[in-house]
């Protein structure tokens, strides 16, 4: 995540959160708590949601979205639906005080319903901004249990780069990757959600495990992360929409590394050699497709919002 600006008396904040990409996912295990265990690998890429934050004395939380490139049929709720205003309310319900209030303007350009974490990157921001604005003085730890309350993906936002993530995807390790491996997203006009996807999956009796992506994630060679991408959700969503199959087909036509769906999906996305090719491949594909495309690259570690937690 990037800070823009901190206002001068502390009480306003600027943040640009981004989406992730899921370049290994596997499920390992069914819960007693209708959750899975899975082993992923989830990259921060350069498409940015911006979200502007300013402190009010009144208790009163107040969402204004401007879509900008969303497609249409996307509504995403301004109320407490919003995993903006659920996590600001959460805190200030447990560690603040209900004069607590804030203006938040959201500049949305992540799709929703897609699998790029796109309001998990947003519930972190929050999380951060209230503990900033509200100066409730909130440590890393009482953050990151926040985090997963809100949902399984939010806790990785407050890492970004490169992480291996496990548990129910709230146990988190970074690892150390380097930046701009280039990259194609396609959202097609039909979303998937989370819980319907996983609700139709089962857990493989031989599991993958993503030694081999990390490993050539850690080297940046490119082209053999993209031998070894895999996402088992995907053949489950393949079987709820045509969009990912169609997806797959173009992107074997484009001249990437790898392919795959992320996360639960709708979206699917490409690896390329470089970003020349990337944005070549950007133009064939939104000729080609009725998609959103987005050429972007994966970021590092730097500017995460765990670095404004342990300074602030
Ligand atoms: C598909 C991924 O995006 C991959 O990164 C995540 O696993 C989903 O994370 P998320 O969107 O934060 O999901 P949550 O809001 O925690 O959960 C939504 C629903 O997905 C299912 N769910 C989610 C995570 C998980 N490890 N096991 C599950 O079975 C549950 O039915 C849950 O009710
Ligand atoms: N801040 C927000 N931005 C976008 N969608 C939100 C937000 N808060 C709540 N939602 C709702 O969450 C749902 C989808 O969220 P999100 O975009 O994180 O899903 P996703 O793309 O499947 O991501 P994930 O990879 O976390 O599963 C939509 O139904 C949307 O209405």
């Amino acid at each position: 995540m990037k800070i823009r600006h901190l206002g001068q008396d502390g009480r306003s904040i600027r943040i640009a959160t981004p989406a992730k990409l899921n370049l290994f996912f596997e499920l390992l295990g069914k819960r007693g708590d209708g959750f899975h265990e899975v082993e992923t690998v989830m990259s921060t890429v350069s498409l940015f949601d911006d979200l502007q934050f300013s402190a009010r004395d009144d208790g009163l939380l107040r969402l204004s979205i401007f879509q900008e490139g969303c497609t249409a049929t996307e509504s995403i709720p301004d109320d407490d639906r919003n995993l903006i205003l659920k996590s600001m309310s959460r805190l200030r319900d447990r560690h603040g005080s209900k004069d607590l209030g804030c203006d938040v303007f959201l500049r949305k350009r992540i799709p929703s319903a897609a699998g790029l974490g796109g309001a998990s990157g947003n519930a972190a921001g929050a999380l951060l901004a209230a503990n900033w604005i509200w100066k409730l003085g909130l440590t890393p730890e009482q953050l990151d249990s926040a985090a997963a309350e809100i949902g399984s993906d939010v806790p990785f936002f407050f890492h970004g780069g490169s992480c291996l993530c496990t548990g129910r995807g709230e146990v988190i390790e970074s690892k150390n990757v380097p930046s701009g491996m280039a990259i194609v997203i396609a959202k097609p006009d039909t979303g998937l959600s989370t819980a319907a996807v996983y609700g139709k999956c089962s857990v493989p009796h031989q599991p993958k495990n993503s030694d081999a992506v990390l490993r050539e994630l850690q080297m940046g060679r490119w082209n053999r992360v993209g031998e070894n991408l895999f996402n088992r959700l995907e053949e489950f969503a393949m079987s709820m929409t045509p969009a990912i199959g169609k997806l797959k087909d173009t992107f074997d036509r484009l001249d990437c590394v790898g392919h795959q769906m992320s996360g639960s999906g709708s979206s699917y996305f490409g690896i390329f050699r470089n970003a020349a090719d990337a944005h070549r491949a950007a133009k064939i594909a939104t000729l080609e497709t009725g998609s959103t495309i987005f050429a972007c690259s994966t970021l590092g570690q730097e500017g995460t919002f765990r670095a404004l937690v342990e300074t602030g």
